[in-house]
């Protein structure tokens, strides 16, 4: 028979149940030899048989049951296609491939995209398989790099525009710097005064390179706004096509004595031509951070497969591949360390220098550096999946999205226009009719000078910039910010909530005392404990379990479970009925626990968690568990009430154990006891008193809360990086990670608002100077440029932002 294995990525899985039900649906599925579903990893292997089945009906069973199975999905451009049959085959070859679950090769724009499932096909066998076909297949780029290119050929463009500008306006600047009288002694070739041979000069600067300036008024126009490109086109085309009517109208005269205007607007365009290029250039610094992290990727990496060693190419890792990796070498892809122990250093996502310890079981993120020890690693994450990829992808939506604070600015540019060219056409006239009556050309002058200084190029700047240098100085320090929006409502900030467990503490509570009960046997009350929470998730239950264990007693099934959220847990362990938990539960069930509420507050007091445990029906002991806060966490929130923030640490755990830990974190305010789908309530309180509410939890039952939050911020363990509830997620899980996230936010926002300042001062100072006719049109061009470049470079002045630890 034949046999087949899939690896599949499975979405939309809640819990372990989940997981339960999947498998028992696929392994239903005729044709199906074994499906194990891995919760954690969102994974499922399949052992089929492929001459009965498919992954298209594993795909159809899953989605059934309400969750999908995901595949990867790329584009190829594809060479060689001669007509619509090649395409054809194309498709129906990627088709056939085992492990392609859709193709589509579009003979028009010479393109496939491919659906397929990564574990069973790289992107390397699809290329060779059409390769045998006889065309060749190139994946293409990603966004990034195809965003980073497009930027580059625009600098190369606007430069080879510049420089053809340049050339043919420096005689016309040359004829202008010489014809007045104090500059008369400047030799000058008698040629340059032709006035044909001027119009020769300034025709192809006016149409050729200015030509952009005519296709963006034209496309503004009709979709009735007006931009820079409209001001332009009609200073520049004010000038030129005044100066070509003196040329015509002087034909037959001394051609020497009639002033022209063609520099005017061959100049101009230079300028702003040139503004353009320092523009482009200060705009592609910005988007570093992407380049920086994007330059982080393993190139390739060392598998095992069938017992061989291979070096192959990163994008060739396929979840599930065995890796290697020596000291010294970077993580190629994100894993789960099977063998071995180091000290791997994460500060180039994290930003946190001190390298971190890890061993067998431990997760390992792609592109960090494995310091000492040799490592072998399963991959659990490749591709587009791995964190790394994750944080690439959003720091790019990021530096792409609006803040709303840009509304403004938008809506300012979209009156200015039309207001400037009113102001401008008055001008012209109190010149021409009253200042200096009958001089046409003096007041096209003035004219030209208020169109140009009044545009509002620098005002559409001032925002974006600072959002891109902003967010992608943050992501270097492992803020990732998911849109611009939050960078700028984080300064606004008044209250920071924190989850305790995983958030202030590190989350991992160890088992310390064990007080049985008169009469009761502590081995079996940790037996019957022990069994009981071995089927609860909650990070209470995995310390308990693990402490008993320690003690070396065995645990046995459990026959019956229910948990009960913030309260305990409910169990029939060999035949008894095992209760866990809070007082609360306790007393639900009737149970009298009043000679313990001492002890039990004198370990609260300490900041164990206590719980106490009932076997059938009567009080039978109980365990505490301690968790510790994490190193940072006092300087932090110390660092937070500095800056003026209030902190509230919330939690479901006990008043008192909440009230040690809050103590020992240097927290003022405390909310404990809350149930679990309580806390986005607490956090409405707050908003409705009228505070800003960030809240920072784990993300792990604390979802609803960061949704709520005016942020949610999500700290992380490293490898989670695309929390869906977060809007900001702190890749390093210290919450001195928060402040810095504040403090970026509030420098970003200044700087923005610099920039409208700035740029609103410029053109309101410019206007009136080029009205009273204190500023040559071309001077008013080159000041454009400068306002436009000066608030590119400001914001990059965020790029730099350092933050004191
Ligand atoms: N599996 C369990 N076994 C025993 N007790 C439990 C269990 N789950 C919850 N409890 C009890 O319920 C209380 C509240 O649990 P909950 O999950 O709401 O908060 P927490 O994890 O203690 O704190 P935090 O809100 O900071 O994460 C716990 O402190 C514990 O006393
Ligand atoms: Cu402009
Ligand atoms: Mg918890």
């Amino acid at each position: 028979m034949d046999q087949k294995e899939a690896n599949l990525q499975i979405t939309g899985m809640t819990c372990a149940a989940c997981a339960n039900r999947i498998e028992k649906g696929l392994n239903k599925l005729e044709g199906v030899e074994e499906a194990n579903v891995n919760f954690a990893l969102e994974t499922t292997k399949i052992k089929y048989d492929p001459n009965k089945t498919d992954i298209a009906k594993f795909k159809e069973k899953v989605q059934a049951l309400g969750y999908d199975l995901v595949m990867d999905r790329t584009e190829f451009d594809i060479t060689g296609m001669t007509c619509a049959a090649c395409a054809n085959k194309i498709e129906k070859r990627l088709n056939k491939l085992d492990g392609v679950e859709k193709a589509t090769v579009n003979f028009a724009l010479e393109t496939a995209q491919v659906e397929f499932s990564p574990s069973q096909i790289s992107v390397q066998d699809m290329k060779e398989a059409i390769k045998k076909l006889g065309y060749s297949l190139e994946q293409k780029q990603e966004k990034a790099g195809e965003q980073v290119d497009h930027r580059q050929k625009e600098i190369e463009k606007q430069q080879g525009k510049f420089l053809f500008a340049a050339i043919l306006a420096f005689p016309l600047l040359w004829a202008m710097v010489s014809h007045f009288e104090f500059t008369s002694f400047i030799w000058l070739p008698d040629m340059f005064m032709n006035p044909w041979v001027q119009f020769a000069l300034a025709t192809p600067v006016q149409f050729i390179i200015g030509g952009q300036f005519y296709v963006g008024a034209y496309k503004a126009l009709k979709n009735k706004s007006a931009n820079m490109d409209v001001l332009v086109a009609l200073g520049t085309s004010a000038a030129y096509f005044y100066s070509l009517y003196l040329s015509i109208a002087s034909i037959g005269s001394d051609a020497h004595m009639v002033e022209l205007y063609y520099e005017t607007s061959a100049v101009l365009i230079t300028l702003i031509i040139l503004g353009k290029l320092f523009e482009a250039k200060a705009k592609g610094r910005s988007s570093e951070a992407i380049k920086k992290l994007m330059g982080l990727q393993a190139k390739q990496a060392t598998v095992v497969r069938n017992g061989q060693e291979l070096v192959i190419p990163i994008e060739e890792v396929l979840a599930g591949d065995l890796v290697y990796v020596k000291p010294g070498e970077k993580v190629p892809v994100d894993g789960q360390i099977v063998e071995g122990q180091s000290a791997l250093d994460e500060s180039m996502l994290t930003g946190e220098s001190i390298p971190v310890d890890k061993s067998v079981g431990d997760y390992v993120i792609g592109s960090t550096i494995n310091k000492n020890g040799f490592l072998k690693i399963e991959a659990t994450k490749v591709g587009k999946d791995t964190a790394l990829a994750q944080i690439i992808k959003v720091v790019e939506e990021a530096q792409g999205s609006k803040a709303p604070i840009q509304r403004m600015a938008d809506v300012i540019s979209g009156v200015f226009v039309p207001i400037v060219v009113g102001i401008a056409v008055i001008t012209f006239l109190i010149w021409y009719f009253a200042v200096s009556p009958g001089e046409f050309a003096e007041a096209l002058e003035k004219f030209i000078a208020v169109l140009v200084i009044a545009c509002p190029c620098a005002l559409g700047l001032a925002t974006p910039t600072s959002i891109m240098a902003g967010s992608g100085r943050a992501a270097e320090f492992g803020i990732l910010f998911k849109g611009g929006e939050y960078l700028e409502t984080a300064h606004r900030l008044d209250t920071i909530i924190v989850d305790k467990t995983g958030t202030v503490t590190n989350g991992k509570p160890d088992l310390t005392d064990v007080i049985a009960a008169d009469g009761v046997d502590e081995q079996q009350l940790l037996a019957l404990v022990g069994s009981a929470e071995r089927s609860s998730e909650h990070p209470l239950a995995e310390a308990i379990v693990d402490g008993i264990k320690e003690k070396g007693i065995a645990l046995s099934s459990v026959e019956q479970f229910t948990a009960i959220p913030g309260h305990g847990i409910q169990a029939v362990v060999e035949g008894k009925q095992v209760l866990v938990g809070t007082r609360k539960l306790m007393a639900k069930h009737s149970i009298d626990i009043q000679s313990q509420l001492n002890v039990m507050e004198g370990l609260e007091k300490q900041g164990k968690t206590a719980m106490l445990a009932a076997i059938d029906g009567r009080y039978a002991g109980l365990v505490a568990v301690a968790d510790t806060i994490k190193d940072t966490s006092r300087e932090a929130i110390s660092r937070l009430h500095d800056m003026g923030l209030d902190v509230v640490m919330i939690t479901g755990d006990n008043a008192q154990t909440a009230q040690a830990i809050a103590d020992q974190a240097g927290i003022k305010h405390v909310i404990a006891e809350v149930l679990p789908e309580g806390k986005a309530e607490e956090v409405k309180k707050l908003q409705s008193a009228g505070k800003k509410v960030a809240m920072v939890g784990d993300g792990i039952n604390d979802a609803p809360a960061l949704a709520t939050a005016d942020i949610g911020m999500a700290i992380g363990t490293g490898t989670d990086v695309a929390m869906e509830a977060a809007d900001i997620t702190l890749i390093r899980g210290d919450l001195n990670s928060i402040a810095d996230a504040i403090v970026i936010s509030r420098k970003t926002i200044v700087n923005i608002k610099q920039n409208l300042f700035w740029a609103l001062a410029y053109n309101s100072l410019g206007v009136p100077i080029a009205a009273v006719g204190l500023l040559a049109p071309w001077l008013a061009g080159a000041a454009m440029a400068f306002s436009s470049v000066s608030v590119v470079l400001n914001a990059l002045r965020l790029q730099r932002i350092k933050l004191k630890r």
